[in-house]
């Protein structure tokens, strides 16, 4: 395989970053990260970053980026506490430092090489089963990119459906496989590859194989280079419209991966290939190395991801597949702006600002961009993954919907929802029901597509079944792994009369996401107001305290006074949100 090595493709960041980081970054107002997250930036010091070849090379200290031009755009969460610190362009993100050393044994900076044989890896079992004929049916051709667990080269089919045909190879040395942990990666992220298809946007998985030294992922070779490469050579910035029609992508393949029960949890611009050099060609994402399966109402813990695009609740160690809404959040932000919305010189740095900073909205170029894009990346970048929006009601965001033709995809949210009203008590149903009549037309817009989507019968009406009938349309193999469907099977089996769509709406609204919006508190209150005429009535303290999961040892009529209404014994406006909330808003602290 002489034609395809490594070749040192990553050059060291510029001191003055360096410098900085050992000094370390001032977050204003930054509190100590969660324990997850002080952990994984105990470490002093950064690792050497990446260069990336269209990188402005800079040998000027770091305030002289402000006269940068791709630059000039930037915004600054660090300089929240006074000092402006523009930011330097997206460069290629290092992994979390935690993932690595829970991957290779040890701490090591991202580049340090990994230890070949050693004590490590005494008894690991490096077989996965493959073909071990990959020679025999490719023809291995150039590098046509690297990352930190293996490179990708372009092969020629000699044998098979492909045959004459170019390939995509992703070589991973067994070498780098020094933990049980990076040999279960590699299985897994060749399981998830090639149980996801079907989706343009995805890039499509031909076969697999081994040999003594490596595994090679046989894929749909991209011509078109990384979504990195172009924000970079477009000086940073994409005009709305041109993001948009990148956003639609990326969040079309991000919706079936995650009804299928995976989530990618490596998302940025690195991992998402153009298929020609077109303008309009196009894109797919790659690299399913850090993904995993999820079913709904299961939380993963391990610190996983690229440090710029990591969730706030993955460093807290609960998250599920909203982390990757966040990361979608940052590459639209970047896109946008040219910048990254959470920056600062060390890991740590970047961590206490993705817990902490709230993304600058204020510099140029945001004051001239639409109010709509702006409420679009808000909404991806809450901290709270409750108020976050998921990728199916991204896609049907104004921003989004206005100007391109999308097809809604079916949100597993809904799913989740509809399980927590079906549970809940006849006066929980009825505030959830007044407040989906406060609903405005683009919020209806997303649940009539998703009522459409489960097929309501001729009168208008779906049963409980119709959620399974649904999801069974969109499977594929990934989601025998994930165990949606087991998930959606405790849906399906719930008793629970047919409903129709406005009955749909107030299963299906989430009051966490409504919390988020500007308008919340006029919701809240006309919602009050309607309850207050319809469902309203004089409430015994036993029977609020066991809808919010209050237990014998809670004093109620301390609890309870605010939210119960002396005059009349009946819910004040304060106890119809804690109503609207039910049980599960206490099980969770929150963001
Ligand atoms: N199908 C493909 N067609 C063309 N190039 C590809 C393809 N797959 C990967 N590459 C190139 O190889 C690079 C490395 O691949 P990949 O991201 O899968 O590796 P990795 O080692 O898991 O990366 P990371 O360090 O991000 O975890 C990609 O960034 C891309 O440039
Ligand atoms: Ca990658
Ligand atoms: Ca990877």
């Amino acid at each position: 395989m002489g034609l395809c090595h490594g070749k040192p493709s990553q050059i060291p960041e510029p001191e003055a970053e360096e410098a900085a980081a050992a000094a370390g970054v001032a977050v204003a107002g930054a509190a100590s990260p969660g324990p997850a997250a002080a952990a994984a930036a105990a470490k002093p010091g950064t690792p050497k970053q990446p260069k990336f070849p269209f990188y402005l090379p800079s040998p000027l200290p770091a305030s002289s980026y402000k006269s940068s031009p791709a630059n000039s755009s930037v915004a600054s969460t660090p300089a929240r506490g006074g000092l402006k610190r523009p930011f330097p362009p997206p460069s290629p993100a290092k992994h979390i430092r935690a993932l690595l050393a829970r991957r290779h044994g040890s701490v090591k900076p991202n580049e340090a090489p990994i230890p070949e044989g050693g004590e490590a890896e005494v008894g690991l079992d490096k077989g996965f089963g493959f073909s071990k004929h990959f020679f025999a049916k490719y023809e291995l051709g150039d590098e046509v990119g690297r990352g930190h667990f293996g490179y990708t080269c372009s092969a020629k089919a000699k044998k098979g459906d492909h045959k004459g045909h170019d390939v995509a190879v992703k070589v991973i040395p067994k070498a780098k496989m020094t933990t049980a942990i990076a040999i279960e990666d590699v299985r897994r992220e060749v399981r998830i590859l090639s149980s996801l298809t079907g989706h343009s946007n995805l890039v499509q998985f031909y076969d697999a194989f081994e040999d003594e030294d490596n595994v090679y992922i046989v894929m749909e070779l991209c011509k078109g280079g990384e979504l990195l490469d172009r924000i970079l050579a477009r000086g940073g910035k994409y005009s709305e419209e041109d993001a948009k029609v990148v956003m639609v992508q990326i969040l079309s393949v991000v919706s079936f991966c995650h009804l299928q029960g995976v989530v990618h949890r490596d998302l940025k611009p690195e991992n998402f290939l153009f298929t020609s050099k077109d303008e309009n060609s196009a894109l797919k994402v790659i690299d399913f190395g850090l993904s995993d399966f999820v079913k709904p109402d299961e939380r993963l813990n391990d610190i996983v991801g690229s440090a710029y695009y990591v969730a706030p609740e993955v460093l807290h160690r609960s998250y599920g597949t909203e982390a990757d809404m966040w990361s979608i959040g940052v590459i639209a932000y970047i896109l946008l702006c040219g910048s990254r919305p959470f920056w600062a010189r060390t890991e740590s740095g970047i961590f206490r600002a993705v817990l902490k900073a709230e993304p600058s909205f204020d510099e140029a170029p945001w004051p001239t961009l639409t109010a709509e894009a702006k409420d679009f990346v808000k909404r991806l970048l809450n901290k709270d993954y409750r108020k976050r929006m998921t990728a199916a009601q991204a896609l049907s965001h104004p921003w989004i919907r206005n100007s391109q033709q999308v097809k809604i995809p079916l949100d597993m949210i809904i799913y989740k929802l509809m399980r927590a009203y079906i549970s809940s008590s006849s006066l929980r149903k009825s505030a959830l029901r007044a407040l989906a009549k406060t609903l405005t037309a683009n919020q209806l817009f997303y649940l009539r597509e998703q009522f459409e989507l489960l097929g309501p019968n001729k009168n208008g009406y779906i049963s409980l079944q119709n959620l399974k009938t649904a999801l069974v349309k969109n499977s594929t193999d990934a989601m025998k792994d994930s165990r949606v469907i087991d998930f959606v099977n405790t849906v399906c089996t719930l008793q629970y009369r047919k409903l129709d769509f406005e009955e749909f709406a107030a299963s299906a609204v989430s009051v966490y996401q409504m919390e988020a919006l500007e308008t919340w508190e006029q919701h809240a209150r006309r919602a009050y107001e309607l309850f207050d005429k319809e469902g309203n009535r004089p409430i015994v303290i036993e029977e609020l305290a066991s809808e919010l999961g209050l237990g014998p040892s809670v004093p109620l009529h301390v609890v309870l006074q605010d939210w119960i209404r002396h005059a009349d014994g009946k819910l004040s406006f304060l106890g119809f949100i804690k109503l609207l909330h039910g049980v599960s808003s206490r099980s969770i602290p929150k963001a």
